[in-house]
């Protein structure tokens, strides 16, 4: 797995900086006593400094350039097109949806504020009637999954008919209709015909605060590929709930790409979506401040993953 190699990438260089330094050091150590002249340390210390400056800067992929900032607002979508990955040579191709290029795009143009404020208000509705123990919570009004404590429960079960005074039927036709349009922009930008890609599961809310990790389920920030993740994704979207810099900080979303990374800086109302395979390898930072809402809606072109839109039991 990439992820997997980088990490070890990360560490061999990681040992090997440290062999240097060590190297330098009984160097020093051992020249000491000879007292070279003083310019040859400082060449010494310039010439450490440079590799480890270079060593850094060239395998510790922080480099980070901001592909569409908070403030800004995009009407159009911003388009990023990337090589699609190999994978897709060995999955099953489905005519007018499997992507034929693959990349990213960002849009302010799709979801008004209202209907983010709106969407937003049924979030913290939902959540607010548990949340999980550590940072990070869902509510998945397909399948119902919702975030307590250290695990999940099902909202239409625990709540029963109680649920109809949460949530409304306007609810629903509001995210069907938020989730229409998207996938209109997606089959768009694609070049995709929109009857042939299908909702996909987990669709799911999440909220995720500063708040220490109490299971494996509140680390969200573990860097993934979503067909691998999720399976059936073929096209993820993001559509974010609440501000960067406004009501959190942290919690951008950022592209992991060879050449460095590439971060989202979310935007109430903003959709940002991709193609899932590994060529979109991504992770979300931790969120040091406030709280961050979004929704996850994905989809996929295999009929037998497709799901209904959420409905009111
Ligand atoms: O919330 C985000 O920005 C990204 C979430 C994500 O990567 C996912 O749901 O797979
Ligand atoms: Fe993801």
């Amino acid at each position: 797995m990439p992820v997997q190699r980088r990490v070890n990438q990360k560490s061999t260089d990681n040992n090997g900086i440290e062999k240097k330094i060590k190297r330098g050091n009984a160097h020093r150590q051992a020249s000491f006593w000879k007292r070279p002249p003083g310019y040859l340390l400082v060449l010494t210390a310039f010439g450490v400094c440079g590799a480890v400056s270079w060593l850094y800067l060239t395998f510790d992929n922080e480099i980070t350039e901001t592909l569409v900032r908070q403030g800004e607002v995009v009407q159009q979508p911003k388009i990023f097109q990337v090589q699609c990955s190999e994978d897709y040579d060995n999955y099953k191709r489905y005519p007018g949806c499997t992507p034929q290029t693959c990349g990213r795009a960002v849009t302010d143009g799709v979801v008004t504020h209202e209907e983010a404020r709106a969407l937003r208000r049924l979030a913290e509705r939902g959540l607010s009637l548990a949340g999980s123990d550590g940072g990070a919570s869902i509510l998945d009004l397909h399948s119902g999954a919702l975030s307590m404590g250290k695990q999940f429960v099902n909202i239409y079960r625990y709540f029963g008919e109680r649920i109809k005074d949460v949530f409304s039927e306007e609810d629903f036709q509001l995210y069907r209709a938020v989730r229409a349009r998207i996938q209109g922009v997606i089959a768009e930008m694609f070049g995709l015909d929109p009857s042939r890609m299908y909702l996909t599961k987990p669709t799911f809310f999440s909220r995720i605060n500063s708040s220490a990790a109490k299971t494996t389920h509140d680390e969200y920030w573990h860097p993934h590929i979503d067909k691998v993740t999720y399976g059936s994704f073929d096209y993820t979207s993001l559509l974010y709930l609440s501000d960067y810099g406004g009501d959190f900080g942290g919690g951008r979303f950022v592209f992991m790409d060879a050449d460095g990374n590439r971060t989202v800086e979310p935007r109430a109302g903003r959709v940002s979506f991709f193609s899932s395979g590994s060529e979109n390898l991504h992770r979300v930072e931790k969120v040091g401040w406030g709280t961050r809402f979004a929704i996850t809606v994905s989809f996929t072109c295999d009929p037998a993953h497709a799901i209904a839109d959420p409905a009111l039991p």
